[in-house]
């Protein structure tokens, strides 16, 4: 019966963007998805408002923007995966206005950037891109001027979370003094030390590393005036976001030597493809490591994260549950064999949940079981009814004012 009100499977539009892992084809498949649109590439704009408009899942990584812009043609939508970590891509608001959970994969990539940036802090070290650059010209520059070992060297990590704290862990075995500065209280793992302020870590340390977030707090973290804090002759290494250093600041500390190396992956602006040349300022310094956004691009990575977030997707589909969404109320739910389950998503002001609970007094409809998670802005209501055609109440529910969106699950 309650198939009568729901998509049926087949009909539950999948778009997966940007190379995603075929795990998560094989995840969704073995759920009895099939309809995938898969695109091994990010989507111009324009192609990306038309491929989303019957797209009710939508998969995507680094690269792709969903801002309210391209929101606004994602009418059928229910929710969005970001198979990665970041999740600045998207306009969180914007989709939770539109009752839509994004969910991402907050761990699977973390230990392949810790092992790349403990890589590129051995080889800065031994002021190896710089060598390479020379023998690749020809030049046989036999010089060990500066060359340094990591072991008691101090590491300066700025945010100690996921990859902060692993990187600390690794760095730590090689015989690296491990500082860290971040916002929240941490516990340090092995024998790392949390210092109170930016400014202290930056005056202490010989390698800074930067695993923040991108957002108000972090945008040109790293600045002119930052960076005259950092001990001299200090290495920078960014696998965070590119809008965390101020670029041209960076340049100019190459240029001076006030910073010896530096190592980037992510870049304020990136290419949208292979296609567009990557243009910097840092292009021409042989001492810094440029990478083209791939920190958390390994297979173990990918095949984890693939698995991970198409599960979360199934998981809401076939059951509502949004936990470890990262701008929803968070409802982890058991099966519902034998009961249909209702879905309300909707602003949370008083009496919705009244008038949603009177519905069933009046049907004289018993509730089997109810969940409700609520944020300041929106109300996740998750109803199990032992009603044989759940069809009238899902249109009395929707009729509810202040209803985002209503549905039966399949
Ligand atoms: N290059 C790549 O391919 C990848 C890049 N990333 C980036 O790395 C970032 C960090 O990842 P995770 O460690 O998993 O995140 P996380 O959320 O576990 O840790 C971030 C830490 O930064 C701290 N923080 C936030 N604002 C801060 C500030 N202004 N100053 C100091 N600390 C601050 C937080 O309290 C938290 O402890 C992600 O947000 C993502 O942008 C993540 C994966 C792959
Ligand atoms: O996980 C993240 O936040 C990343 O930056 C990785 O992005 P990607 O999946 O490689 O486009």
């Amino acid at each position: 019966m309650v198939n009568k009100v729901s998509l049926e499977k087949s009909k539950i539009k999948f778009l997966l963007l940007e190379g995603i892992h075929q795990n998560a084809v094989d995840v969704l498949k073995a759920a009895g998805y099939t309809n995938i649109e898969y695109h091994q590439k990010a989507l111009e704009p324009e192609e990306l408002k038309e491929a989303i408009k019957d797209a009710h899942f939508i998969g995507l990584r680094s690269r792709t923007y969903l801002t309210e812009d391209v929101l606004q043609e994602a009418k059928k939508l229910i929710a969005i995966g970001c198979f990665c970590i970041g999740t600045n891509q998207v306009d969180l608001q914007a989709a939770k206005k539109r009752g839509i959970p994004v969910f991402n994969a907050p761990f699977s990539n973390t230990r392949s950037v810790a092992e790349l940036v403990l890589g590129e802090i051995l080889v800065l070290m031994r002021n190896v891109p710089q060598s390479n650059a020379e023998v690749h010209r020809g030049v046989w520059n036999k010089s060990a001027a500066g060359s340094r070992e990591a072991r008691g060297k101090k590491l300066g990590i700025v945010g100690y979370g996921h990859i902060g704290s692993q990187l600390s862990i690794i760095a730590e075995s090689l015989g690296m003094k491990v500082f860290f500065y971040d916002i929240q209280n941490k516990l340090p793992l092995g024998n790392a030390q949390q210092v109170g302020s930016l400014e202290e870590l930056l005056n202490k340390c010989d390698v800074i590393s930067l695993h923040i977030p991108e957002n108000d707090s972090t945008k040109n973290l790293i600045n002119a005036e930052r960076i005259a804090q950092f001990k001299d002759g200090s290495l920078l290494i960014n696998a965070a976001r590119g809008t965390v250093v101020d670029i041209d600041a960076l340049a100019d500390a190459l240029k001076s030597g006030k910073i010896r190396g530096a190592a980037l992956d992510v870049f304020p602006e990136e290419p949208a493809s292979i296609n567009e040349e990557f243009i910097s300022p840092l292009r021409e310094f042989d001492n810094v490591i440029l990478t083209p956004h791939i920190g958390g691009s390994t297979t173990e990575a990918q095949e984890n994260i693939g698995t991970e977030v198409a599960s979360k997707f199934v998981k809401y589909s076939d059951n509502g549950s949004t936990l470890s969404s990262v701008n929803f109320p968070e409802v982890s739910l058991p099966e519902h064999i034998g009961s249909a389950r209702l879905l309300h998503i909707h602003h949370n002001k008083p009496g919705i949940l009244n008038k949603i609970n009177q519905i069933f007094v009046e049907k004289n409809i018993n509730i089997a079981a109810q969940y409700l998670q609520t944020d300041p802005n929106i109300g996740y209501v998750v109803i199990d009814v032992d009603s044989t055609d759940p069809t009238p109440l899902l249109e009395q529910l929707r009729a509810i004012e202040g209803t985002i969106r209503a549905r039966v699950l399949y």
